[in-house]
Order: C-alpha cells, then structure tokens, then sequence
C-alpha cells in the first residue's frame, strides 16, 4: 500500500522509525515531513498529509504529534479526511471497518515504538467492511461535510 507519513518535533523521532517498519513490511511511504526535529506546526504538516490522499497519492496517512490530539483535530479538518486517535489494537481496526478511516493519529509521547508498530499493522490490515450500517453511517458524515460546506459558501 501507498502510505503517507507526517509528524511534528514532537513526533519526528517515532516517525523515522514508522518508515523503517512500513518499508520493512513492503509498503511505500510518501513522507511529507517534519525532516528534522526543528519545532513545526501540526496543522501544516497534515494539511500536507491530508492533500495527499485527497488527490489519490497514497490510500492512507499516518500524522504522528505529540499526543495524536492536535494531529486529529487537524486532519478531521480536511474534506474526505476522516481521521482517529488510535492508542489500542482493536479502535486500530475497528475504525476502518466500521468507519473506513483514512488517517490515523499516534502520540509519541504517549505510547512506545513497538505499540505503535502494532497498531500501524491493525489500521492498515483493515478494510471497510461491506455492512449496510456502517455504509450508512459514513454516508451520512459525507452528508454532515457537504452541508457544512453549503453553509459556509452561503455565509
Ligand atoms: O501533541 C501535540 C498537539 O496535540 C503537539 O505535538 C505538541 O506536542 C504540543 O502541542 C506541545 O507543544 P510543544 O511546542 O512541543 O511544547
């Protein structure tokens, strides 16, 4: 699968060591940066992210920040982007069958590397499952996005 990588300082050394773990497990990696620990808006960077998978580069993202919070906020900012905090195995899956996220968020302060290899693995395992419920209910956040947006274009 084609992944795109993104982080903040806070998440730039968990992310290097993201690459290693997704190149030694045959994916290819779109790293849209931060390349050094120099401090960096998370916002910027999952916009980046973000954009990536919007136009159809890459299939999922990972934003790592420090705690996955300000990275998630970002990244659900973003039209077509639905993005989760993923610190245990089973919300890992769980969210792209039931809820066919596209970017999941990590907090490298929060949890250590080989968690967060694990639960690199369940996200992209995973597929959306077929089930009429959990087709409806993305719709309907579909749904949510383009009223939003109406709005905004009327204001
Ligand atoms: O976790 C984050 C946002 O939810 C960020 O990665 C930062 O760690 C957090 O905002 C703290 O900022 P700082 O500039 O690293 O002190």
């Amino acid at each position: 699968m084609i992944i795109t990588l993104g982080c903040d300082h806070a998440g730039f050394p968990l992310k290097s060591k993201l690459m290693e773990h997704l190149h030694s497990k045959g994916h290819q990696v779109i790293d849209h940066g931060s390349y050094t620990p120099e401090p960096v808006d998370f916002p910027d960077i999952a916009k980046k992210v973000c954009s990536s998978i919007k136009h159809g580069e890459s299939e999922r993202g990972i934003m790592v920040c420090g705690t996955g919070v300000g990275a998630s906020i970002a990244a659900n900012k973003i039209p077509e982007i639905r993005a989760a905090l993923c610190h245990d195995i089973h919300s890992a899956h769980q969210c792209v069958e039931h809820d066919n996220v596209n970017v999941m968020c990590l907090g490298a302060k929060i949890i250590g590397e080989w968690l967060a290899y694990d639960l690199i693995d369940a996200f992209l395992n995973a597929e959306f499952s077929t089930e009429p419920e959990f087709r409806r209910r993305v719709e309907k956040l579909n749904l949510m996005e383009l009223e939003a947006e109406k709005e905004l274009k009327e204001k």
